[in-house]
């Protein structure tokens, strides 16, 4: 199993990216015992501006082939932290690659967005991309606690 983060955008070094390099860390300390592996950032950029097309066939060039899609949007399914954690635990004993997908500042093509098998939400509002990759990383290192029995996530 390879679990991508397939994000738009450049992260500069800041706030931000200290949380991201944080939650990832935490993730790859907790998944070791569980079969999860680390997750690994890959980062796409149109430099021509050719909006959310663009992004999206460069983004599709870094999907693993075969992988699970997780696309990123504000209209997505809001799953529960220990759903997630489980859908998480499925692809781990499937073998199965996962790869979330994060948009730029138009949001995902929509054919892109129609390829995923799960697009997740964490709101119906709208949070800028660096903002939704600090709260993926987030979710999942709570997946691994959570999978771990560990006492992190409440309910
Ligand atoms: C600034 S948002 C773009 C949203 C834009 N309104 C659109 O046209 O879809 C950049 C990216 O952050 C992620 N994102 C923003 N808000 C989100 C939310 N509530 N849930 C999940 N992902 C979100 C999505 O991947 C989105 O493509």
């Amino acid at each position: 199993m390879k679990i991508t983060i397939a994000a738009v955008g450049r992260l500069r070094k800041g706030p931000e990216s200290a949380l991201i390099a944080d939650y990832l860390d935490r993730f790859a300390k907790t998944g070791r015992g569980l079969g999860l592996p680390p997750a690994q950032v890959v980062e796409i950029e149109d430099k021509r501006g050719g909006g959310m097309a663009a992004e999206a066939e460069l983004l599709s060039r870094v999907l693993p082939d075969g992988a699970a899609i997780v696309a990123l949007d504000e209209r997505g399914e809001q799953p529960t932290s220990p759903d997630f954690a489980a859908r998480l635990a499925g692809w781990r004993d499937q073998a199965r690659d996962v790869c979330f997908v994060i948009g730029g500042a138009d949001g995902i093509d929509p054919a892109l967005r129609a390829r995923a098998d799960w697009q997740i939400s964490f709101s119906r509002m709208v949070w800028p991309h660096m903002l939704a990759r600090v709260m993926l990383t987030e979710q999942l290192y709570r997946a691994a606690t959570i999978l771990a029995g560990g006492p992190y996530h409440r309910e």
